[in-house]
């Protein structure tokens, strides 16, 4: 079985008398560097000047500096910002102001598992992946809990390097929940094979398609919106707190029966054999290649995409609905 670990296998002193660099006040970042700071270590944030978040992170108690500034005084440098920026900006601002024996991390492997950051060999490069979104990082953390996450170490100048991981993931909160590790190439290709194909793009394309198969058959859309969106997170919170088994204990034996029958027409071999290829097409480096020249150019296919996919007619009726609901926060 794969070796987890937990609160007692990390040691938060290795990160004393060490300042850690968060750069990047977004999701992950406002995340970690909250999370570090209430436990106990020496945190700076690292912005752009203009940024929207500087005036926020100073408000949320922390030490704001340009990337440069926060990296020429921490030997601990966290990469937060967006994947499609670290290259130019490790270039710019990072790399000529790490010192020997700095450890420059990462909450995802795509920079350097595809060669676009080719680190120096004088510094610890880690990862530390949390496998939520940010917003869920920080708001478990202030309930007590964790989220899993990976480490991963590309490289080991000091020796050091997964014990720091540990130390770093305990800060955050993930070893409450669990810490396994793996490596960059495999933190990589699971993770975008995950948001693409289950998570993020499997999930919406479900939803959509039940959506628009009531809809399109004179179904009400504010009842179509609820059978297939808002009652999605009821039965995923069933799935996160009890797998499988517990999400069909609550269900109807009707609803189970369909379960078992339906599915499989859904998530058909097709589907299972197009899964595959999506797979390969990121091993092979070709999701990479594409997003990477696509935002070279501007980002011509997401600002498109992001447009028709506001235009459709379940994110009008999702915004009148949960007006409705004042405990669901925007
Ligand atoms: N989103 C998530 O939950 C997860 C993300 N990750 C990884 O974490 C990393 C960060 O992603 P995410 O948190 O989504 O990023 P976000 O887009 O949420 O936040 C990016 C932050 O970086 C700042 N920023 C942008 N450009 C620069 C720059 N040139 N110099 C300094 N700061 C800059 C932004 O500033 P401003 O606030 O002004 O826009 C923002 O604060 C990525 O590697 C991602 O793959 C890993 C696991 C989950
Ligand atoms: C599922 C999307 C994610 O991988 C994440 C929140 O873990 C991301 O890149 O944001
Ligand atoms: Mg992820
Ligand atoms: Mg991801």
């Amino acid at each position: 079985m794969t070796k987890m670990y937990y609160n007692q296998d990390a040691d938060l002193k290795l990160l004393e008398g060490k300042r850690v660099a968060i750069l990047g006040y977004g999701s992950q970042g406002h995340a970690h560097a909250l999370n570090l700071k209430d436990s106990g270590v020496d945190v700076v944030v690292g912005l752009y000047e203009g940024s929207k978040s500087w005036e926020k992170a100073e408000n949320d108690g922390l030490r704001v500096l340009k990337v440069s500034d926060a990296v020429k005084e921490s030997d601990v440098v966290m990469m937060l910002i967006p994947d499609t920026s670290q290259k130019e900006v490790y270039e710019r601002d990072v790399k000529p102001f790490l010192k020997e024996g700095n450890a420059l991390c990462f909450a995802h492997g795509f920079n350097i598992h595809f060669n676009q950051i080719v680190p120096d060999n004088c510094v610890d490069v880690f990862m530390v992946a949390p496998k939520g979104p940010g917003h869920l990082v920080r708001r478990v953390y202030l309930e007590g809990k964790g989220v899993p996450s990976l480490i991963a170490v590309y490289q080991d100048y000091s020796k050091k390097a997964k014990e720091l991981a540990l130390a770093y993931a305990k800060g955050i909160g993930a070893t409450r929940a669990g810490v396994i590790e793996t490596t960059f190439k495999e933190e990589t290709e699971t993770d975008l094979f995950g948001e693409q194909a289950v998570l993020c793009g499997g999930v919406t394309e479900l939803i959509k398609a039940g959506f628009d198969t009531l809809v399109g058959a004179g179904y009400q859309k504010e009842i179509a919106y609820f059978e297939c969106l808002h009652e999605m997170k009821l039965i995923v919170d069933l799935l996160y707190e009890g797998g499988f088994e517990r999400m069909r204990y609550s269900v109807s034996d009707t609803a189970e029966y369909g379960d078992y029958m339906v599915g499989r027409r859904i998530i058909n071999e097709d589907t299972r054999h197009e899964m595959k290829k999506v797979l390969e097409e990121i091993q092979n480096g070709e999701f990479a290649r594409e997003w990477i020249l696509e935002n070279q150019i501007n980002r011509p296919v997401f600002n498109a995409m992001k447009k028709r996919e506001l235009e459709h007619p379940i994110v009008e009726v999702g915004k009148n609905l949960r007006k409705m609901m004042s405990w669901i926060q925007e």
